[in-house]
C-alpha cells in the first residue's frame, strides 16, 4: 500500500518529499540466492517539516527499514531517492549532508570525549580534515544545548550512562544538521522526563527549522501525541501510513498490536492491563478524581458503565486535596475522602444483584 492511500491531515502534505522509496523491498540475501523477505513493496514518502513515527511489534523489521533508507543495507527491490537523486548515485558525504541516522544500540567511538564525538557530526560540512569554523563550533554547541548533554562535553564517551550516550548520540546527529534524520529507538534508554522532552525536542526541529524525522520507537503512547503521520509496520510486513488518529478510529492501530489477548482501546488510548470482569459500577463524575477513580476500579476489577441502571454508582466531585466519592447502593449513601477507602467501602457493601 502506499501512503497516498490513507486520508491525511497533515500540514506539510504539499511539501516536495525529501526522502521517498517505490515498491522497495527490505529484507536480508542469506545464502546463494536465497532472500530473505522482511517487508515490501513499500511506497514511502518523508516530507519537510514532518515528524513520523514508525510503530510496530518486535521483529517486524523497524531497524531493518531504518539501514536500507539511511543506505546501510541494500534493498532487495525497489528504489530509494533522496532529495530527488537516487541514493545509489550519491557518494557518502553527499548522504551525511542530507541523512543522519540515529543507531543507539551501537557502542562506537567510547575512546573519544563526548565534544569529540559531536564534532564528528560536523565533518560531512568540513571534509574529514578539514578543521571547524566559527559557525561549526556553534552548530556543535547549538546540539549539546539542544539536547541538554553540554555539561557532558569533556566526558569520554565511554564512560556515559545509556540515556546519556543516547542524548550524545542525537547531538551528534543534529550538529550534522542536516534536512532528513532517522533515530532508531531514540528513546530505548531514556527516562520518561527525557523521553518527553526528546519528543518534544524533534517535534520542534520538524516544525521550526522544516526537518524531516523519522523515528522507530516502541512508545506507542508518546507516538500517538506527537506524529504528524505513524507508520505502522506489523508482523505481516504490510506497512500501514497515516495521521495516528485515523489509523486509530479505522481500527488498523489495534489490528497491528492484536495478540496474546492484548487489545487497544480507542476510548482511551491505552491497552488496558484489566480485562473487565466484576460487578458492575456507574461512576458520574469529570475531571481528574474521576478519571482515576475509574483506573481505580477498573484495576480492582469492576466492570464501568454508563447506564444508571447499574446497582451501583459512584459520584465523585473535586475536592482540597483530591476528591469526595458518594457511594450508592439500594438507596444506600456513604461517603468517602479517599479511593482507599471508595475500595474498602465497596468491597464490603457491593453484592452485585443477581441477574
Ligand atoms: N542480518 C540478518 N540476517 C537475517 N535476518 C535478520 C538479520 N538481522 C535481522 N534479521 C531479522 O529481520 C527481522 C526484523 O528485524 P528488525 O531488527 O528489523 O526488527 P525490529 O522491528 O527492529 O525489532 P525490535 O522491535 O525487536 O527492535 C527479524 O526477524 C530479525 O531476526
Amino acid at each position: 500500500m502506499t501512503e497516498n492511500d490513507n486520508l491525511s491531515v497533515s500540514p506539510h502534505e504539499y511539501a516536495a518529499p525529501l526522502l521517498t522509496s517505490k515498491d522497495l523491498t527490505i529484507g536480508y540475501r542469506t545464502s546463494g540466492r536465497a532472500t530473505k523477505v522482511i517487508a515490501g513493496p513499500l511506497s514511502l514518502a518523508l516530507r519537510p517539516g514532518e515528524l513520523v513515527c514508525l510503530l510496530g511489534p518486535n521483529g517486524a523489521g523497524k531497524s531493518t527499514l531504518m539501514r536500507t533508507l539511511a543506505g546501510l543495507q541494500p534493498p532487495l527491490a525497489g528504489r530509494l531517492d533522496l532529495g530527488g537523486t537516487p541514493l545509489t548515485d550519491l557518494g557518502a558525504a553527499a548522504r551525511a549532508r542530507q541523512l543522519s541516522i540515529v543507531l543507539t544500540d551501537r557502542v562506537e567511538a567510547s575512546g573519544l570525549t563526548v565534544l569529540e564525538l559531536v564534532r564528528l557530526g560536523r565533518h560531512p560540512h568540513t571534509g574529514w580534515l578539514g578543521s571547524l569554523s566559527a559557525h561549526d563550533e556553534a552548530q556543535v554547541q547549538a546540539a549539546l544545548a539542544a539536547t541538554g548533554t553540554a555539561a557532558f562535553a569533556p566526558r569520554p564517551v565511554g564512560e556515559l550512562s545509556d540515556g546519556e550516550r543516547q542524548k550524545v548520540l542525537l547531538a551528534r546527529a543534529l550538529a550534522q544538521d542536516t534536512p532528513v534524520v532517522l533515530l532508531d529507538e531514540p528513546t530505548a534508554h531514556l527516562d520518561l522526563p527525557n523521553r518527553v522532552s526528546l519528543m518534544r525536542l524533534l517535534h520542534r526541529l520538524a516544525r521550526q527549522l522544516g526537518k524531516a524525522i523519522l523515528l522507530s520507537t516502541h512508545e506507542l503512547d508518546l507516538a500517538l501525541q506527537a506524529a504528524d503521520r505513524i507508520w505502522l509496520l506489523p508482523a505481516d510486513g504490510r506497512l500501514h501510513a497515516g495521521t495516528p488518529e485515523d489509523l486509530v478510529l479505522s481500527g488498523t492501530f489495534a489490528a497491528a498490536f492484536a495478540r496474546d489477548g492484548l487489545a487497544f482501546d480507542p476510548a482511551t488510548g491505552t491497552f488496558p492491563l484489566h480485562a473487565a470482569q466484576g460487578p458492575t459500577v456507574q461512576v458520574v463524575g469529570e475531571g481528574p478524581a474521576a478519571f482515576w477513580t475509574r483506573r481505580a476500579l477498573t484495576r480492582a476489577g469492576y466492570t464501568l458503565t454508563t447506564s444508571p441502571a447499574a446497582p451501583c454508582q459512584v459520584a465523585v466531585s473535586e475536592a482540597p486535596g483530591g476528591g469526595r466519592w458518594m457511594s450508592e447502593i439500594d438507596g444506600k449513601q456513604q461517603v468517602y475522602n479517599t479511593v482507599q477507602g471508595l475500595l474498602a467501602g465497596l468491597r464490603t457493601q457491593y453484592h452485585p444483584r443477581k441477574p
